[in-house]
């Protein structure tokens, strides 16, 4: 318990209290059975987030295992075009709501899913944004789910505060650019990460380098990584590199993400399998 809690959950301002963020966990639908919760969180917007949760995701299926993508990320939601999800969320026989199921088997929520049209602007305030992420979690019936990954909205503010608080995560995977790297944005995360109690599972850093088509060769374009060096001063044991690729750019932002054919985050979902 932190040095500051004064035992009263809604006025008490300390973040890093346990037993505060025991006590705010959502209860979740009655018709879900969701085991393991991973949440992708990054120190800024457009580092590549959504597509790390699409690829983890599209991994653990092939794995074996039933998988749900929650898109918290109410304002900027990519997750239904990066799976060419084109249907509406529909309502359930018990007055809930039913996810979305991707081509692939995949269950998807994501504000999208709700508005009539997909390019209508989300202007909510920020509680109103994390009442939706809760009624995503307590009114959407998801079934058997064996990995839960949570598409955070990108920085350290009110909303990713209140769905690490709300909802039951397991572990944090963090997507960072090189330039976050050397910004120190990222520490911002992985401190926030620590502050709530939950365990970093891996450190992704994407648009790392790119690999010249004619020639092979690798080049950092925004310089070394320190990628390494970043995840060992925190203890972080699992880094993954996704490199500056105009196929996966295609496959993200033309409907195709459940057919990419690499390995860059194969080892982290191991990682994930055998920790989260
Ligand atoms: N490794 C990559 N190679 C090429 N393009 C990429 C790569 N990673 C991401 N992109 C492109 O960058 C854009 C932003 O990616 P994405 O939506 O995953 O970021 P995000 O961090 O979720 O953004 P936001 O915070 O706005 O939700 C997309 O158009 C995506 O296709």
């Amino acid at each position: 318990m932190s040095e500051e809690c004064t035992h009263e959950c809604s006025s008490c301002g300390s973040a890093d209290c346990s037993d505060r963020n025991k006590s705010l966990i959502e209860k979740g639908n009655p018709h879900s059975r969701i085991k393991k919760v991973i949440g992708i969180v990054s120190g800024k917007g457009g580092v590549g987030k959504s597509l790390v949760t699409s690829m983890l995701a599209v991994i653990m299926k092939r794995r074996g295992f039933n998988v749900g993508i929650l898109d918290a990320d109410v304002t900027g939601p990519s997750i239904p075009k990066a799976f060419g999800i084109d249907e509406k969320a529909a309502s359930s026989e018990n007055g809930g709501i039913l996810p979305v199921t991707t081509k692939g088997g995949i269950k998807v929520m994501s504000v999208n899913l709700l508005l009539e049209n997909t390019t209508d602007p989300v202007v909510w305030r920020g509680p109103i944004i994390s009442g939706v992420v809760k009624q995503f979690w307590n009114d959407v019936e998801w079934g058997d789910v064996d990995y839960m990954f949570v598409d955070m909205p990108p920085g350290t503010g009110d909303v990713p505060l209140t769905v690490m608080q709300s909802l039951p995560v397991n572990g944090l995977v963090v997507v960072t650019s090189p330039q976050d790297l050397v910004s120190m944005i990222v520490e911002k995360a992985v401190k926030m990460a620590a502050m709530m109690n939950k365990p970093i599972l891996g450190i992704v850093e994407n648009m790392a380098y790119f690999k010249c088509p004619n020639c092979n060769e690798k080049h950092n374009i925004f310089g070394e990584s320190n990628v390494a060096s970043l995840a060992g001063f925190y203890n972080i044991y699992e880094t993954a590199q996704i490199p500056l690729d105009p196929q996966l750019a295609a496959k993200c932002d033309k409907e195709g993400i459940e057919s990419f054919d690499n390995d860059y985050l194969n080892l982290l979902a191991a990682y994930i399998e055998q920790n989260a």
